[in-house]
């Protein structure tokens, strides 16, 4: 399934003064003939946070590097804040937290943090980079030895240190626990009420679906989906249409239950868009789930274990990454 959809709200503001980086029509072709990036085009702007989902290998890392200036495109445009991002003004406002992350291990992570702000004109404040990352109680220990995830926070700090306006996140909550998942999800959306811009990659989609203003399905190195986290949901489910109106997109409901109405039934039935037997259960896809629901139970007075939920954003990203083969 490839549904290649922008919402107008995200066409209109694409060309916007809010654009912050932009990948246009990229191909990347690494020497060894792989091509990571195949025509993608995405932007970034102002106070959005961004999560970029695809499968192992769809080409998310090769499109961060290309923004963070690491790597250069075979073909296409690449711009942070309307430069090159291989320009020195432009990778100052960038912050950077890498998955491969390392750091000295003798180091103290006070000594860490003072190290990078160094580098900054006009770094975040020491007491704010602390805060953020959560680091209090442990600014005096050394870097090795830190548990996973509080490396991990000292790394975010590390990102937030020159006071970025852009940030890339990749994978930034591997290995913390739950309080402390939450916490970063706090400070990251914080940065993002501040006027940041974050791009993140991640493979819990439960992260991308709490933080994501906006959410950016890559497969194969091509855009696939993209939209609010309800918005791709709806098109993992096929109720969007290519062209960006989504009927109600907050309103569709997953219905699972045991009935004797059969496929050809339901799917006559309104809003209905897709039946599913799976066992003894029925599982039926709804833009007007209260409309269905009534018309199923009224018809069938044997219908029980009856569930509804919102599409899950696992079924989507499922759905649209899909090998059609
Ligand atoms: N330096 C490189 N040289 C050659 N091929 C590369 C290089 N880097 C990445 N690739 C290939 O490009 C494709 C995209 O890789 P990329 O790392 O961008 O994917 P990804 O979406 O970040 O994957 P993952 O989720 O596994 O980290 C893959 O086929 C990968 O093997």
């Amino acid at each position: 399934m490839s549904v290649t959809a922008a919402f107008p709200e995200t066409r209109q503001a694409t060309n916007s003064r809010d654009t912050v980086a932009s990948l246009g029509n990229i191909t990347k072709r690494y020497s060894n003939g792989v091509v990571a990036l195949d025509g993608l085009s995405l932007s970034l702007r102002r106070g959005e946070i961004v999560a970029l989902l695809g499968p192992n290998g769809a080409g998310k890392s090769t499109a961060v590097k290309l923004m963070m200036g690491l790597s250069t495109p075979t073909a296409g445009d690449v711009r942070i804040f309307g430069a090159d991002p291989r320009n020195a003004a432009a990778r100052i406002r960038t912050g950077v937290m890498l998955q491969v992350g390392r750091a000295p291990e003798m180091l103290r992570v006070r000594e860490h943090l003072a190290i990078f702000r160094g580098y900054y004109p006009n770094p975040m404040p020491y007491a704010e980079i602390v805060k953020a990352a959560g680091l209090e109680g442990i600014e005096a220990r050394m870097f090795g030895q830190l548990s996973g995830g509080q490396k991990q926070r000292v790394l975010f700090g590390m990102a937030l240190a020159g006071d970025p306006d852009l940030i890339f996140l990749d994978e930034p909550t591997v290995g913390l626990d739950i309080e402390a998942r939450r916490g970063m999800w706090a400070q990251i959306r914080d940065l993002a009420a501040r006027g940041k811009t974050v791009l993140l990659t991640t493979h819990y989609l439960e992260e991308a679906d709490a933080l994501a203003h906006r959410i950016v399905v890559i497969n194969k190195g091509r855009v696939v989906c993209e939209g609010t986290p309800a918005e791709v949901k709806s098109m993992g489910a096929g109720l969007a249409s290519p062209n960006g109106t989504s009927p109600g997109v907050n309103g569709v409901k997953i219905i699972r239950c045991v009935t004797t109405l059969t496929s050809e039934h339901l799917l006559a039935m309104p809003g209905v868009s897709a039946v599913e037997p799976h066992g003894n259960l029925t599982i039926v896809t709804s833009t007007q789930p209260e409309s269905t629901l009534r018309e199923m139970l009224a018809l069938d007075q044997q219908l029980h274990a009856l569930e509804v939920q919102s599409p899950a954003l696992e079924d989507a990203f499922l759905a649209l990454t899909a090998d059609p083969s």
